[in-house]
């Protein structure tokens, strides 16, 4: 059985997009980047830590498989995780206004005995952004708990003036990397009905 180490309601939503069954485990995990560490290193890092929580806490089950993941926004050679405060949004917000930006996502899978990773780094140039616009857009709350302050699925999609790489990389769990890496454990994914259809309709 596959569960899901996250306390990331996105990362559900996303994953229940595979069309798999899971669970959801919650765990704790400090983000913090050593100095000098690389900015894909520290996300991994931190996919697997997710991932190895989780597995912790599903010892006393066989055949369980844990998937943690990871999102950060790279900017230069800085990192933006979720904002701190309100103030720290509004900077974040800043310094990627009229930009281009990196969103590096790892996905993690471990079981007893195995352990895989997938990663998944697309570019977002955002338009230039005054700062009434970063006032109204931190005042909806939205950027909080959102790494680089923002969330390319709500109102930020009107920032984003090109996108290469994985929308579902940017929102927290990049999809097609993870249907490959359920695929690898033997998870097999579909494709779940519409809401509001029964399975099998037509
Ligand atoms: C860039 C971006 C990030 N995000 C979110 C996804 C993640 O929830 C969050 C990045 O923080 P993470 O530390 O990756 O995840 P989390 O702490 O929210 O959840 P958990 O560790 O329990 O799995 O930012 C968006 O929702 N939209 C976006 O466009």
């Amino acid at each position: 059985m596959l569960h899901l180490a996250s306390q990331s309601p996105r990362r559900r939503e996303l994953l229940a997009r595979l069309g798999v069954p899971f669970g959801v485990i919650e765990v704790d995990v400090p983000e913090e980047r050593a100095p000098g560490e690389p900015p894909e290193d520290y996300v991994r890092r931190v996919a697997r830590e997710k991932a190895g929580a989780g597995l912790l806490a599903m010892v006393a089950v066989p055949g369980a498989v844990v998937l943690g993941a990871d999102t950060e926004v790279v900017l230069d050679d800085r990192v933006f995780g979720k904002p701190r405060d309100v103030a720290d949004a509004v900077e974040m917000l800043e310094s990627l206004s009229g930009r281009s930006h990196d969103v590096i996502s790892a996905v993690s899978l471990v079981s007893a005995g195995r352990e895989a990773q997938a990663l998944c780094r697309s570019r977002v140039t955002f338009a230039e952004l005054d700062a009434a616009a970063i006032a109204a857009y931190v005042a909806s709350g939205e950027p909080m708990g959102r790494a680089g302050a923002y969330a390319i699925q709500g109102g930020a999609e009107r920032f984003v003036a090109r996108l290469e790489g994985s929308y579902s990389g940017v929102m927290g769990l990049p999809l097609h990397e993870t249907d490959v890496l359920l695929r690898q454990f033997g998870i097999a994914t579909g494709f779940p009905p519409p809401p509001g259809t029964t399975k099998g309709a037509s």
